[in-house]
């Protein structure tokens, strides 16, 4: 039995450790339990986004599912000396559990491109995983933040939409379409030629997820730097492209997966903050918005207790930003109406 000094000091420890998170902007004392489910979590963006979502102390609870191999991920990310409990589950039967309470659900489930693929070439695919991943989120965490990261995006969040309104559990605050690879990549590119440290640099990034309709505006970006017309056009096109330069660079081996999971972990830490209730998280989204004619576009949205607070509008922009904004309306439309046409089929 625990003597009141070993009682006192017990005490004395966990606040510390409280305090210490609070200080490092994860929340206001005490940190609450969040649970955090990553569906696909034993491919190649999902195990290093489950040892990320293990370092973070705002995760209490940590599910794994995939079709398969994932009780030899989970054993692995166990072992790690931080907060979280792990549990792995595999095979469609067990993903009720994986999801039960879910605070947070991560999607990376699904086919990645090879070269010569445009993203929209996964649909075929990946629409039909999202749509069953989406109607057991309906079931069985229908509250959960739903961070969807397979592709193509422009036309998975919108399909997960359509399932969550047919199941009457839509709210449209909960559910987002992960860009924050394309801040990170305008951030890296644009620290690289306006010669400034990149942890300074922010880099809203609007639009959708594929080709053009990745749109960075960088007249927005800070720290301002002159940078001529032509460099301005090279930055966008290089981060339009940036996906494409990862898929080539590896030659048939899949797309984007450490610099995802990174760009994963950072929003969904984003969103575990804002359901925490630490003030003025902003961060760029795919999600249902009022500030274009489409039903779905990426700005930045503030993120709260109950998901989306805030869309935010685009702000002043450039000429070349604005033709870039009207260029990439049709494609995106078409995507979005592709992933509503399939979810309703
Ligand atoms: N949003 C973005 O910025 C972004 C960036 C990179 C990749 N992606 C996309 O993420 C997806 C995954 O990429 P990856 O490289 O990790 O692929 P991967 O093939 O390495 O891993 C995918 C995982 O999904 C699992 N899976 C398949 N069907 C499933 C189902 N029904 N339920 C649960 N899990 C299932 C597979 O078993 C596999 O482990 C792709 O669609 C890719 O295009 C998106
Ligand atoms: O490019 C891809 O296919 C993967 C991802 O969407 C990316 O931007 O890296």
């Amino acid at each position: 039995m625990m003597n009141p000094s070993m009682l006192r000091s017990l005490h004395s420890a966990v606040s510390r450790r409280s305090s210490h998170l609070a200080r490092r902007g994860y929340a206001t004392e005490p940190v609450p339990e969040r649970k955090v489910a990553i569906l696909g979590a034993a491919g190649g963006i999902g195990q290093p986004l489950s040892l990320l979502m293990k370092l973070n102390p705002l995760v209490s609870s940590l599910s794994l599912y995939d079709i398969g191999g994932t009780p030899g991920v989970a054993a692995d990310v166990s072992h790690i000396n931080t907060r979280s409990q792990v549990v792995g589950y595999q095979g469609e039967e067990q993903l009720g559990k994986a999801l039960e309470g879910a605070d947070v659900v991560i999607i990376p489930a699904g086919v990645p491109r090879k070269p010569g693929m445009t993203r929209d070439d996964l649909f075929n695919i990946n629409a039909g995983i999202v749509k069953s991943l989406a109607a057991a989120i309906a079931k069985y965490s229908p509250h959960a933040l739903v961070n969807m990261i397979s592709n193509p995006v422009n036309s998975t969040v919108p399909i997960a939409a359509e399932i969550f309104k047919k199941a009457g559990t839509y709210d449209e605050k909960r559910l987002f379409g992960v860009t924050t690879l394309d801040v990170v990549r305008a951030k890296t590119f644009y620290a690289g030629k306006a010669k400034v440290p990149v942890a300074a640099v922010n880099v809203p990034v609007v639009g959708g997820h594929a080709g053009i309709t990745i749109l960075p505006l960088f007249s927005q970006a800070t720290p301002q730097a002159n940078l001529d017309d032509d460099v301005i056009q090279a930055l966008t096109k290089r981060t339009q492209d940036g996906g494409t330069e990862v898929v080539e660079a590896k030659a048939g081996k899949g797309s984007a997966t450490l610099s995802m999971a990174y760009a994963g972990a950072l929003f969904a830490d984003a969103c575990l903050k804002g359901l925490n209730g630490v003030p003025d998280v902003v961060e760029c989204s795919f999600v249902q918005s009022n500030v274009t004619e489409l039903p779905f576009f990426a700005s930045k949205v503030r993120l709260g207790r109950n998901g989306v607070e805030e869309v935010f509008g685009l702000g002043a922009l450039s000429d070349y930003e604005k033709q870039g904004l009207e260029n990439l309306k049709a494609e995106l439309k078409s995507s979005i109406e592709k992933g509503i046409k399939f979810a309703n089929q």
